[in-house]
This record gives C-alpha cells, sequence and structure tokens, in this order.
C-alpha cells in the first residue's frame, strides 16, 4: 500500500542530518518543505512579488533574489511579519509537494517521505499517514542551531520559539527518534522503525 511518511522536529533537530541518510543509505525518495520554500519564492513566481509587495525592495540582493538572512532576522523576532510571510509561502509549498508526491507515485513508488519542519504547527498531518518526530534536548538543539547559523544565543532562542516546543511534538508523533547522541545513533533507531513498520527488511 502507498503511504507517506512524514519526517518533522524543530529547527536544527536534526531533519535534514535524518532525511540524507533515508535518500542516500536505504533510497527513498524525500520531498523537502524546506527546499521547495526556496523553489517558490525565486524571482519570477509569484510568491515573490508577493513578499516583495510586503516587505519591500530593500529586502533584494544585487541580483535580485531575496536576501534570506535578512528576511530571517525579520520574521523571527515578529510574529506578526512571520505569519504574513507563512501565508504567502505554505500555499505554494503544499502544492509544490503534492506535486511531487504525485510524481514519484506515478513512477511507481511505494513509500516516500515528506521532511516538514512545521508540520504539527500547521495542521498538515493530513498530508502524511505516519510521522516520526526527530527529537533533541533543548539546550543541544540552542547550540547546534547557534553553531550550524553561526547566530547569538538571542537570535537562535528567537528562532526556537517561534515553533512548538518539541517536548509538545513528542505527544503528538507516531514515533520520536532521539537525536541527543550520535547520528548513527539516530539512524539505528529510524532503522529500527522501518524495519517494525514493514517499510525496510531488517
Ligand atoms: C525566513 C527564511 C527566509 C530563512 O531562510 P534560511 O535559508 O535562513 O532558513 P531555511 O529556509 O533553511 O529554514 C531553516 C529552518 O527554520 C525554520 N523555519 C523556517 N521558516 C519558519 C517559520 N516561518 N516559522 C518557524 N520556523 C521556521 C525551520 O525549522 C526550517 O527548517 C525561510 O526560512 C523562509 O522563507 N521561511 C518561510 C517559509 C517556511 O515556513 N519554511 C519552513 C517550511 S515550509
Ligand atoms: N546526532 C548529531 N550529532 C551531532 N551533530 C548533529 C547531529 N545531528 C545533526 N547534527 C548537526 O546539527 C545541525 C542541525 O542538523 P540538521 O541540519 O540535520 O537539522 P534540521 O532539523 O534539518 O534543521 P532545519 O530545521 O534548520 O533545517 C547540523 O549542523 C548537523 O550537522
Amino acid at each position: 500500500m502507498r503511504q507517506v511518511i512524514g519526517i518533522t522536529g524543530g529547527i536544527a533537530s536534526g531533519k535534514s542530518s535524518i532525511s540524507q541518510f533515508i535518500q542516500e543509505e536505504l533510497g527513498f525518495t524525500i520531498i523537502d518543505a524546506d527546499i521547495a520554500a526556496r523553489e517558490v519564492v525565486e524571482p519570477g513566481q509569484d510568491a515573490y512579488q508577493e513578499i516583495i509587495q510586503v516587505f519591500g525592495n530593500e529586502l533584494l540582493l544585487p541580483d535580485t533574489s531575496i536576501d534570506r538572512a535578512k528576511l530571517g532576522g525579520i520574521i523571527f523576532h515578529d510574529e506578526k511579519k512571520r505569519l504574513q510571510l507563512n501565508n504567502i509561502v505554505h500555499p505554494a509549498v503544499r502544492k509544490r509537494m503534492l506535486k511531487q508526491k504525485e510524481t514519484a507515485f506515478d513512477l511507481g513508488e511505494q513509500v516516500i517521505f515528506m521532511d516538514i519542519p512545521l508540520l504539527f504547527e500547521s495542521n498538515l498531518t493530513h498530508m502524511v499517514d505516519k510521522t516520526i518526530l526527530i527529537y533533541v534536548d533543548e539546550q543541544i538543539q540552542l547550540e547546534r542551531l547557534m553553531k550550524r547559523n553561526g547566530l547569538s544565543e538571542a537570535d537562535a532562542k528567537a528562532r526556537i520559539d517561534s515553533q512548538m516546543p518539541l517536548a509538545e511534538k513528542k505527544e503528538l508523533a507516531d514515533v520520536v527518534i532521539n537525536n541527543n547522541g550520535s547520528l548513527l545513533e539516530a539512524q539505528k533507531q529510524v532503522k529500527q522503525v522501518l524495519v517494525e513498520w514493514e517499510v525496510i527488511e531488517a
């Protein structure tokens, strides 16, 4: 039976690292919401025009693409602006992801994965059949985020606070992968779950 498995988590909790493993080592298609969210705001796309109308031309880089660092600096400190951006970008992201899903199923794939950071915040559980949460404790999340993005503690905290706490997401997911330890340990847990769900063989 065809199925879509949702991978979610919090910012810098390890979704992309796990998705990469599922794609490269296990061979499944991953449909990534962050990638879709980049594609739908490229110059020429409808969402691009709408963003400029709301946030102004000063958001653009010399090559006319959107300055993502600048936009992030605005929306992670201003809830109203963040929701405005979400309203512009999210419908286009969902449409694109559904199209990618159809393409994968048309090609004969049986099980595909969607990496959706805001799966629970945006009530997108209807897009998937099962959910896997990539969990880390908040202190580790903060440290990994500061290191990866070169952010100050205050900026990293603002990003984390713009999402539903991982402790709450834990209650909503079908399965929780603990990524406090090494990536290898997290990969082992993922494999075990996929064996239990009969997606892969032991
Ligand atoms: C603000 C933007 C320009 C920052 O870009 P940047 O390249 O620095 O980050 P990137 O897109 O890789 O996102 C990194 C992570 O930030 C978190 N995040 C991104 N947008 C949001 C948001 N609107 N609300 C809460 N968390 C968010 C997610 O965990 C995501 O995985 C960008 O994140 C964006 O356009 N966000 C709005 C679209 C969105 O909600 N994307 C998330 C999945 S659909
Ligand atoms: N188990 C781990 N041990 C050490 N570092 C890790 C581990 N898992 C992930 N990381 C590192 O933490 C950072 C965040 O991981 P990753 O980019 O996979 O998270 P993400 O959930 O996809 O983030 P985002 O929501 O921002 O896209 C990266 O720098 C990654 O290399």
